[in-house]
């Protein structure tokens, strides 16, 4: 069986948690700046991974960074690279996954979540509960694409990027860095860099920077 310590412990690990056991994983721990007082899952509080000499006393077991926001789990994944700790993807059994998916690259792909052929999935990518990457999709760095969303064929999501629930984004559409996509909007042109959009169609909200 193998064993993972999570980074972070709140709604997002809970998420990570329910991958990692329905795959069958020992969740070994947690870490995080300090203990939290909720513990649904019964996890062992193993320090804080910004203390260096902790975070390396673990240096044998996968590392999964269970942060939801997009810059602070690059942050995280790119402290724990600096100092050589391996890190596991979360892929849950029910997923359907046909694509590239990183190796070893904390990349969740959640409930019943489909990634259809040639589609690409980079490190740090959430793909959320139920959401639908169709083919030739490229999912860049640490983006999240949040329950329910549908990317049809060719669609290009950039860096740090969230996109909404249920959001639809039209065929061959390409969605800039650090842009935030509202809930249930419907994107039928591209979007430039740290922009807010929402509705259907899909319309500025004002200028970003997340
Ligand atoms: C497992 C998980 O939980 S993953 C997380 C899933 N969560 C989501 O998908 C939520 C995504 N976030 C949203 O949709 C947010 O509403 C955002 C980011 C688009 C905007 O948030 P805020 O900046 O706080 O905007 P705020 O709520 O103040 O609304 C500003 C305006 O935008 C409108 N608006 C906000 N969200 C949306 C939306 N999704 N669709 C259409 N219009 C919207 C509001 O009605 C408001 O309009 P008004 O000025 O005419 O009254």
């Amino acid at each position: 069986m193998q064993s993972v310590i999570l980074i972070g412990y709140s709604g997002h690990a809970y998420s990570v948690i329910n991958i990692f056991t329905a795959d069958r994983w020992l969740l070994a721990g947690y870490m995080d700046d300090e203990e939290k007082k909720a513990n649904p899952f019964d996890l062992s509080y193993l320090g804080s991974e910004k203390n260096v000499e902790t975070l390396r006393w673990h240096r044998d077991t996968l590392f999964f960074v269970a942060v939801g926001n997009n810059h602070a789990r690059r942050k995280i994944t790119q402290f724990l690279q600096e100092n050589r700790i391996l890190i596991a993807n979360a892929v849950h059994p029910s997923a359907s996954v046909n694509g590239i998916v990183a190796a070893n690259a904390g990349v969740m792909i959640g409930i019943n979540a489909a990634v259809n052929a040639l589609a690409e999935i980079h490190e740090g990518v959430i793909c959320n509960t139920g959401c639908v990457i169709e083919h030739e999709c490229i999912i860049n760095k640490f983006a999240h694409i949040a329950p329910g969303a549908v990317l049809a064929g060719n669609v290009s999501i950039g860096e740090e990027t969230f996109i909404g629930a249920n959001a639809v984004i039209r065929q061959g559409v390409t969605i800039g860095r650090n842009v935030t996509v509202g809930a249930g909007s419907v994107i039928i042109h591209d979007i430039p860099d740290n922009m807010v959009v929402a509705g259907n169609p899909g319309r500025p909200l004002n200028k970003t920077s997340n």
